[in-house]
């Protein structure tokens, strides 16, 4: 369980998030919002990439924001960015591998959770092929078995299927739901990507000007008028 109590960001005089609370309870949460509404901002109060003015963060009890961010990525908290973080000059495998350099695990282990994590994401068998010239399917499944290996507890996910192939995207969305289940990690979802959002997310978190606009299962999120106003509305408008 992840919990979000009363947090603000600020730069400067923008309020990037303001008061902020949700308990997030399902296994999948979507974060949606106009653009500007806060969305990276929350990530990155996560991840400890902004100051946080005020509030707390707790995932299963644990404090996040008592945590330099390298204690939050070894205690299990992980993410994917806009861009990818790759180095094209490492192999599929050893791009997987430098996620687990922090962890104490023996060699062994780590390279097993390589492989489970490759196998995970359908790169069974491309281990040993170099990044450099990967398509951005390709890159996105490595970015995905960057983030799962090693067993994560939360998984923070920045609009993970921008720029696929609508065939692309169903591939994805198809890894990015077995993640709960299948490597034990609780997954916050941002995209503006509302029918990614719809097909994978038990409840979703709306963010408008750094305010909590709604929050709850996903169909009523996606019905309730002021999040039509706010965001669908102007994206139909688009
Ligand atoms: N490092 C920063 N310095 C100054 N202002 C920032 C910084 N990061 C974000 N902001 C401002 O904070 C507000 C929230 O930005 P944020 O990137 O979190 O929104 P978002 O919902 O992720 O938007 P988008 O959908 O466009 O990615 C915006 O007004 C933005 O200009």
């Amino acid at each position: 369980m992840i919990e979000i109590r009363d947090l603000s960001v600020s730069f400067g005089g923008v309020r990037a998030l303001d008061g902020l609370s949700a308990r997030l309870d399902d296994p999948i949460v979507g974060v949606i919002g106009p653009n500007g509404a806060g969305k990276t901002t929350l990530l990155n109060a996560f991840s400890g990439f902004v100051p946080v003015a005020s509030g707390s963060l707790t995932a299963f009890g644990t404090d996040l924001l008592a945590m330099a961010p390298h204690r939050r990525a070894r205690w299990g908290l992980r993410r994917s960015f806009q861009t990818e973080e790759m180095v094209d000059d490492l192999t599929v495998a050893d791009n997987v591998r430098v996620m687990l350099d922090a962890l104490t695990m023996k060699p062994r282990e780590k390279t097993a959770a390589v492989e489970r994590a490759l196998a995970f994401v359908g790169l069974a068998d491309q281990g040993r092929l170099l990044c450099a010239g990967m398509d951005l399917y390709r890159r996105r499944q490595v970015e995905i078995a960057k983030i799962v290996a090693g067993s994560p507890k939360v998984v923070l996910l920045d609009e993970p299927a921008a720029g696929l192939q609508p065939n692309e995207a169903a591939a994805l969305r198809d890894i990015l739901v077995a993640i709960p289940e299948t490597c034990g990690a609780r997954v916050v979802l941002i995209d503006h990507d509302v029918d990614l959002i719809a097909a994978i997310c038990r409840s979703t978190l709306v963010l408008d000007f750094g305010r909590r606009l709604a929050f709850g299962p996903t169909g009523e999120v996606l019905r309730d008028p002021k999040v039509k106003a706010a965001y669908l509305g102007l994206k139909e408008a688009a």
